[in-house]
């Protein structure tokens, strides 16, 4: 069966790197057709309508349509994945936290959308950034939609994690399995070796090196997204979109079996992180739905930075609460 895809920002740089790998199938798999909804701002939709006449040209046979639209009624109208991805990107010298305001806006009205016209199994991944606080924005003007069906990416971090610890150990990236991304998508965000394995053995052990994990490692991952900013003058965009790829793509076929993965789900009071925040956990992923990984032992060390990042988390919440987005 068709699946409908919507994105958002269609015309951004993420959009661009994205759109095309889901119309060759990567997102869903090689048999299932996929149709293209792609909303814009209204300057954005001719540059938009220009993409997809190059996704015409490619004659992606899983292609079944595309639509472009400045509407976000029509463009989440029976959708069944929603990426949405359309939002102020970060530029040098701004801070994260002046996003909220700037990005608020955009996300209760695609929430309301949501909530009024996709298709009852819609699933919803927000990467447009504050990408945390704008899924709790989107899913609050979406009552009627499944808690569990809005999430947020952390995928980028989990990746950008088992890239620097598979070089630091000299091990290839599919060696590395249960690594963990806690909180949120911010600087704040907690890296979890403690857990991880790498060629069997526990990563923890296998580095024996608190320093370099501590100096080196956590603030690598974490400060990833302003590196690229700062090397490539604007945001990871390629990358941003494989890990959206990676998201969606496990979410609907499943963590293979012996690792998990890391994604920003509403808490329901797992590891102490305050029930309904949009925060990161270690989930397993099994027909079609996402479950934390339960039972781990946080040690001292963790406990600290997974607690200052779900602080971040609820000092966004707050904010959105006062501006009356939430
Ligand atoms: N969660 C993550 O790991 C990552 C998140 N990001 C975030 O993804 C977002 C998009 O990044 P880029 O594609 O590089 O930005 P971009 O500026 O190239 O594209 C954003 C697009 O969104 C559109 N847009 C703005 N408001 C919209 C609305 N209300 N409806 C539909 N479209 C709208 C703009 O017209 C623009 O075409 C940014 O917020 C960025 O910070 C980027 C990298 C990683
Ligand atoms: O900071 C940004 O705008 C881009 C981002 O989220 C990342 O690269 O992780």
């Amino acid at each position: 069966m068709t699946v409908n895809v919507t994105v958002t920002g269609a015309a951004g740089q993420i959009g661009y790197a994205l759109l095309f790998r889901i119309a060759s199938g990567q997102l869903l798999g090689p048999d299932t057709p996929v149709r293209l909804r792609l909303l814009e701002i209204p300057a954005a939709v001719k540059a938009a309508e220009g993409t997809a006449m190059e996704l015409d040209d490619s004659a992606f046979p899983l292609l079944e349509g595309i639509d472009v639209t400045d509407d976000a009624k029509h463009a989440f109208d029976g959708t069944n994945v929603a990426l949405l991805v359309g939002a102020r990107p970060r530029t040098k010298g701004m801070e994260r936290g002046d996003l909220l305001e700037a990005n608020g806006g955009i996300f209760k009205p695609q929430g309301e959308a949501i909530n009024s016209g996709a298709a009852s199994d819609v699933r919803v991944l927000v990467v447009g950034n504050p990408a945390n606080t704008n899924a709790l924005i989107a899913r609050s003007h979406a009552p009627d939609v499944p808690a569990e069906r809005f999430t947020a990416m952390t995928r980028l971090d989990h990746n950008r994690a088992i890239a620097q610890l598979s070089k630091r150990l000299d091990a290839a990236v599919a060696d590395v399995k249960k690594m963990t991304i806690w909180g949120n998508h911010s600087a704040t965000q907690y890296p979890d070796v403690f857990h991880a394995e790498v060629r069997g053995q526990n990563a923890a052990q296998a580095l024996n090196d608190a320093e370099w994990l501590r100096d080196t490692f956590i603030p690598t991952v974490a400060k990833r997204g302003a590196a690229i900013i700062e090397a490539r003058g604007a945001s990871s965009a390629a990358s941003a979109a494989s890990a959206a790829i990676d998201h969606v793509h496990t979410w609907i076929h499943g963590t293979p079996e012996g690792d998990w993965t890391s994604m920003a789900v509403v808490s329901d009071g797992s590891y102490g992180v305050p029930e309904g925040l949009v925060s990161s956990f270690p989930v397993v992923c099994k027909d079609g739905k996402w479950e934390i990984v339960q039972g781990l032992d946080i040690n001292q060390f963790s406990r600290e930075r997974i607690d200052a990042s779900v602080r971040e988390l609820e000092e966004e919440r707050d904010a959105v609460r006062e501006l009356g987005l939430i």
